[in-house]
């Protein structure tokens, strides 16, 4: 099994998640709380209120542990179109997948990346939706210390199944726009490079900037319900489960709710997938 799409795949998830990670705050603020008009408002207030470093809250944690699961979807990924086609990595600009082994390779990837990310998603949101500004002599602790704290707090009170809270809704979310993810990938990089031709770096970057946007937009609905399941079991109304929370989050909020963070989901993509295909491809391409 070829190891260099995981390690390339773990290197270029880290760098686009530095670059998306302000985004991804704001982003899981606006969907689980109620306090801010929109995405500037809440930029505004998480800079007053924390200084910047409120923006970074909860990095390094995904840092050390998305990079990995990033890895897993590019190391499936490859392996599985290797498995359907035969083909490795090298081969497959001569020789190109069609669409449909594309997508499946990809929901594959999708499919058991979910798994592995389902713990370190459910600590980063939960971190990310803690707003006590930094450590203030007589000020309240937060809820949680840091990520192996808050890992801690959770396994105390639930046990292993509640480090797994929102999986499901993760799963339903990344298994069928991760299929999308690569297809876009692959369909646009061939609209804009002669057949047998490695992709230029302006393609690869436009290429996954869209792939990254457009399986966003089909992700956000989902997005929401995850994010919610996940802060389920704080401060916020626990969910009979994801239909459950799917009607009553409808029909407290109208249909608009499954597309909240969809502006700032957007943003984000761009940069990020544009950075990690990009270094993704760099580093298959100088490994040979
Ligand atoms: C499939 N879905 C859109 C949910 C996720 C796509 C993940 C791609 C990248 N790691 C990122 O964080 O943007």
């Amino acid at each position: 099994m070829p190891a260099e799409e995981f390690v390339a795949g773990w290197i270029s998830g880290a760098l686009g998640l530095v670059l998306g990670h302000p985004f991804d705050t704001v982003k899981v603020r606006l969907q689980t709380q109620t306090t801010y008009r929109g995405i500037v408002d809440c930029m505004v207030k998480t800079y007053r209120h924390e200084s910047l470093l409120g923006f970074f809250k909860g990095m390094s944690f995904p840092i050390a542990s998305i990079s990995v699961v990033n890895s897993v979807l590019f190391g499936v990924y490859s392996n599985a179109l290797l498995a359907l086609t035969a083909t490795s990595h090298q081969e497959r600009r001569a020789q190109p997948p069609s669409y449909t082994h594309v997508f499946i390779a990809g929901c594959t990837g999708g499919f058991l990346q979910a798994y592995c990310l389902a713990p370190f998603d459910l600590i980063k949101v939960r971190l990310q939706n803690q707003t006590e500004p930094r450590a203030k002599p007589g000020s309240p602790p937060p809820r949680y210390r840091g990520p192996i704290h808050c890992a801690a707090s959770i396994f105390q009170a639930e046990g292993p199944r509640g480090l797994f809270r929102g999986a499901w809704a993760l799963t339903l979310r990344d298994t069928p726009t991760l299929g999308i993810y690569f297809v876009t990938y692959e369909w646009l990089c061939r609209q804009f490079t002669p057949d047998g031709q490695n992709p230029s770096s302006g393609t690869v970057l436009v290429a996954g900037g869209f792939a990254g946007i457009i399986s966003w937009v089909a992700a956000t609905p989902l997005d929401v319900i995850k994010s919610r399941m996940q802060m389920a079991g704080l401060k916020q109304r626990a969910y009979g489960g994801l239909l459950d929370c799917i009607v009553s989050s409808a029909r407290q909020e109208g249909l608009g709710v499954f597309f909240r963070g969809l502006t700032i989901n957007s943003a984000r993509a761009f940069p990020v997938n544009a950075i990690t295909f990009l270094s993704y491809e760099y580093l298959l391409l100088s490994w040979g």
